[in-house]
C-alpha cells in the first residue's frame, strides 16, 4: 500500500496547448494518504477519468510527477504500479468459471492453492456469488459479471491501491447499496488505499472517508462529507453536494452585512469589502420561515419528501429552496424567511472567503 503524491501535475490532450482552457487537468498538488478511501466526484467532463488514468499509468501526464510512497512512477507502466482496477463495464474471461476468474490475479502472482481457495471463497461471499463459483462466466448477466470484476479487483491483499471507475453503473439499484457497504467493509478490514470515481454524490458520500470534488479540471475541495456540507470551499461544492444544493445569491458585502437587491441581512462575521463577483451561500436546511422580520419570499411549490418538506420559492426573482423540518407549520405563499447568520458562506469569484483576513480556502 502507498501514499500517492501528485506533484505539479497537469494534463492537456493537445500537443501544443495554447492556454489554461486547453488543459483537461489544471496544475495541481495533492497527497492521497495511504489507506484512506477516497471518492473522486464531479460532473461529466471535469477530468475524473483523466486523473484516474494518470494515477493508474494508462496515461502519462503532460506535466508533473506521480509518486507512490517515495518512488517516482510517472514513467512506470500500469503493470509495474501494482494496483488493481475496476472499470465501468465488466472485464471477465468468459471461458473461465467464476472461481477461476476470481483466482486469476492470485495465480498470476504464484500464490499457494490453499490460500487462493480460502481467499476466493471469502471474496465470493462478499459479492454474493458463492453459489455460482463453478459456473462459466459466459451467459451470466452483466450485473453478475460486474460483480466478478469487483471481486477480482479486491482479491489481492498486496496492492498499492484499488482504483474504481464508476463501477456500479451496470449494477441493479438494490444491489448497489449492498456492494457499496461491502466495499466499505473490505476497506475497514484490509485498509487498502481506494479511489472511487463517481458522479453520484450519494455513492461518494456513503463510500468515502474523504471526497475529492473536481470541477473544470481542478480539485476544488478534498474533505470529509461533513466538511463539504458545512464549509464548501467553492460554489460548485455547495451546489453539487446536498439535496437540494446550496442557495447562492449575488450580493454586495460590506463588513458584517450583505445586501441582496434591496434587502439587507447580517453575516456571522466581518468580511470587509470583497472584490470580484461576490455571492453568499446558504444551505436550504438553514433558511427558515419566520413570523418576525425577515426576507420576503414567494413560495411557488411544496414537495413532501418523507422526513421533511422542501419549499421552492423566489427571493428577488432568484430561486430559493427551504428545507422545512417535520412538524413545522407551512407558511403562506407570501412568507418571510431568515438565513442563519453563522451558516452563511461568502464567496468571491466562486471561492469561499475566510472572515476578515479574506483568504481563499482551497
Ligand atoms: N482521449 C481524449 N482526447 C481528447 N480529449 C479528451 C480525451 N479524453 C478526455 N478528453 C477531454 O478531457 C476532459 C476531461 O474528460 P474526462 O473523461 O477525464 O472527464 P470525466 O470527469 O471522467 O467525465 P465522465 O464522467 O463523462 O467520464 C473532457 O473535456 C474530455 O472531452
Amino acid at each position: 500500500m502507498a501514499r500517492i503524491t501528485l506533484s505539479n501535475l497537469a494534463h492537456s490532450y493537445f500537443p501544443h496547448p495554447r492556454g489554461e482552457e486547453d488543459f483537461a487537468l489544471k496544475t495541481m498538488d495533492h497527497v492521497w494518504e495511504d489507506g484512506d478511501a477516497y471518492a473522486l466526484l464531479g460532473s461529466s467532463g471535469c477530468g475524473k477519468t483523466t486523473l484516474l488514468n494518470i494515477i493508474s499509468g494508462l496515461r502519462r501526464p503532460s506535466q508533473g510527477r506521480v509518486l507512490f510512497g517515495e518512488t517516482d512512477v510517472t514513467d512506470a507502466p500500469t503493470p509495474a504500479r501494482n494496483i488493481a482496477q475496476v472499470f465501468q463495464f465488466p472485464v471477465v474471461y468468459d471461458t473461465m468459471t467464476v472461481r477461476e476468474n476470481l483466482a486469476f490475479p492470485l495465480r498470476n502472482r504464484g500464490m499457494k492453492a490453499a490460500y487462493i481457495r480460502a481467499r476466493v471463497d471469502q471474496i465470493a461471499a462478499m459479492i454474493g456469488m458463492e453459489a455460482m463459483l463453478d459456473r462459466k462466466a459466459r451467459g451470466l448477466t452483466a450485473d453478475a459479471k460486474q460483480k466478478i470484476s469487483l471481486g477480482r479487483g479486491m482479491v489481492r491483499e498486496d496492492v498499492n491501491a484499488i482504483l474504481f471507475d464508476e463501477p456500479l453503473t451496470v449494477i441493479d439499484p438494490h444491489m448497489k447499496w449492498e456492494l457499496r457497504t461491502q466495499l466499505k467493509q473490505l476497506h475497514r478490514e484490509f485498509g487498502h488505499t481506494m479511489i472511487y470515481v463517481t458522479h453520484d454524490q450519494t455513492e461518494a458520500l456513503t463510500f468515502a472517508d474523504k471526497v475529492v470534488v473536481m470541477y473544470d479540471g481542478r480539485v476544488v475541495q478534498m474533505g470529509t462529507p461533513e466538511e463539504l456540507f458545512e464549509r464548501p470551499a467553492h460554489t460548485f461544492v455547495g451546489y453539487f453536494i446536498g439535496s437540494p444544493g446550496m442557495n447562492l445569491f449575488e450580493a454586495e458585502v460590506a463588513g458584517p452585512l450583505a445586501r441582496i437587491g434591496s434587502h439587507s441581512l447580517p453575516l456571522g462575521a466581518d468580511y470587509g469589502r470583497p472584490a470580484g463577483r461576490v455571492q453568499i451561500g446558504i444551505r436550504p436546511e438553514f433558511v427558515q420561515p419566520t413570523d418576525g422580520p425577515g426576507l420576503p419570499v414567494a413560495v411557488t411549490r411544496i414537495e413532501d419528501v418523507g422526513r421533511h418538506r422542501i419549499l421552492r420559492a423566489t427571493l428577488e426573482g432568484r430561486e430559493l429552496s427551504i428545507v422545512l423540518p417535520e412538524g413545522r407549520p407551512l407558511p403562506g405563499p407570501e412568507a418571510r424567511v431568515t438565513f442563519r447568520p453563522d451558516r452563511i458562506g461568502v464567496f468571491a469569484d466562486d471561492w469561499r472567503l475566510a472572515p476578515r483576513a479574506l483568504q481563499r480556502i482551497a
